[in-house]
């Protein structure tokens, strides 16, 4: 079997290579003749795997019965067409929803440093409650911190009333947490049509009515907002904070919006090893699932251990310093932030971005730390908890 396999999947030779042969093309460069002869096409979001590829794959003899995405969103596929010619599908539900949430916090933290406030005073509004937004909900709830949900669709299928599921918060509408919220965080997939559609789901007319202050920020999709919009906003009244991850027209965004805003990086909030692999893995069992191979390996066989694996504290620090300190060992979206302004200067906007997402380097999840707590630092076992880190009094 012969499975293309975008460059930037890491362990497909260890993982996918156990099912047949692999073959590396960089995801930008993919098109219908990659896949003249493949069996199996693995991606991640920058390929468009469109109704064209698919058809014209097919009309030059392509062979290919599965597509695989080791990613959470799924808007680069069209599944219909996929469906259409008996292409097994699957993404990667998931994978790296732990690494967005760090990414949340460690940005939220971040800001509080700057900006002189502490986030146990602050109501955060979350908007889309899936595996991100929901894992979100979860650490946060655990840190004692404040926050209203978003999820109509949810709300549509699950009947959620003003009582929240597993004893989270009620369900609320856009526009009460924008009226209500500090810190509004937007977790939506790119959905075009449809009741629930997402794209510009924070419009001209929404960004208007954010009050001064708030913060915004998106590690969904870049087209959930309207970017222009938010530029205007900015530029002319500078009273917002903005935290972008996503952004219209990736990779060649707009570089206006990337200097107002407050942190900036290239679409790498989910970009932990941990969750890059767990992407990896997904798409190989579901691939030897769909071939009927054994998948023998486990994530165990793939994550090697932790560069810093504990850390134990003393008393000394304020709790919030304790906890940006203990974020900053594994994750600082400073460094991201700058990287792309850097890169963007240097190579212009568009290859700027993608290298600093090719070349990003080596980051894992909050949940790898193991954090020792000496008398005097004892207190801050529960929000260190909650915020995803491994506690034990040392
Ligand atoms: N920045 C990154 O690196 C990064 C990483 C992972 C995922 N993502 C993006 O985040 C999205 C969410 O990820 P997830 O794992 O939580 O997906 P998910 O499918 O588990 O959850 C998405 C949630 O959004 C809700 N939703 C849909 N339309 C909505 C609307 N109009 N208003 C409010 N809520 C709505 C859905 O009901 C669902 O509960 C992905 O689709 C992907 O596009 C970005
Ligand atoms: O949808 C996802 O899983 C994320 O947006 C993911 O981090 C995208 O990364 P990419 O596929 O562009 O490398």
């Amino acid at each position: 079997m012969k499975i293309v396999v975008d460059a930037n999947v890491p362990a497909a030779e260890a993982c996918l290579g156990e099912l047949g042969e692999v073959v590396r093309v960089p995801g930008r460069e993919i098109e219908a003749a990659t896949v003249r002869d493949a069996d199996a096409l693995v991606v991640r979001s920058i390929t468009q795997v469109d109704a064209s590829l698919i058809a014209e794959a097919r009309a030059i003899g392509s062979p290919l019965r599965f597509v695989g995405t080791c990613t959470i969103g799924t808007d680069h596929v069209d599944e219909q067409a996929l469906a259409d010619h008996g292409i097994g599908f699957s993404s990667a539900p998931g994978c790296n929803a732990e690494a967005v949430v760090d990414y949340v916090l460690a940005s939220l933290s971040t800001l509080a440093e700057r900006q002189g406030w502490r986030l146990a005073e602050r109501r955060v509004g979350i908007v889309g409650v899936g595996n991100v937004g929901g894992r979100l909900l979860g650490r946060l709830t655990a840190m004692s911190i404040d926050c209203l949900a978003c999820d109509p669709p949810r709300v549509e299928a699950e009947s959620i009333e003003a009582e929240g599921p597993e004893g989270l918060p009620g369900f609320h509408d856009l526009d009460t947490l924008i009226d209500e919220c500090d810190v509004l965080c937007l977790h939506t997939p790119l959905v075009r049509e449809g009741p629930h559609a997402t794209h510009h789901l924070l419009d001209a007319q929404r960004i208007a009515a954010l009050a001064p202050g708030t913060v915004l920020l998106n590690a969904g999709r870049g087209d959930c907002v309207d970017g222009r919009a938010l530029r205007q906003r900015l530029a002319g009244q500078g009273d917002l904070t903005a935290v972008l991850d996503v952004w219209e027209h990736e990779p060649a965004i707009d570089a206006a919006l990337a200097d107002l805003a407050e942190i900036a990086t290239p679409h790498v909030a989910g970009y932990s090893l941990d969750g890059k692999l767990r992407g990896t893995h997904q798409i190989y069992r579901a691939l030897a699932h769909h071939v009927g191979l054994p998948a023998r390996l486990t994530m165990d066989d793939l994550a090697p251990p932790p560069p810093v694996a504990r850390l134990v504290l003393d008393s000394g620090l304020s709790p919030e310093e304790a906890l940006r300190l203990c974020m900053r060992v594994v994750h600082d979206t400073r460094r991201d932030h700058d990287s792309l302004h850097r890169e963007a200067r240097r190579q212009g906007m568009a290859k700027g971005f993608d290298d600093c997402r090719a070349r990003y380097p080596l980051r894992r999840e909050f949940a790898t730390l193991e954090i020792g707590l000496r008398e005097g630092a004892r207190e801050w076992a529960a929000l260190l908890a909650g915020a995803g880190f491994r506690v034990d009094m040392a």
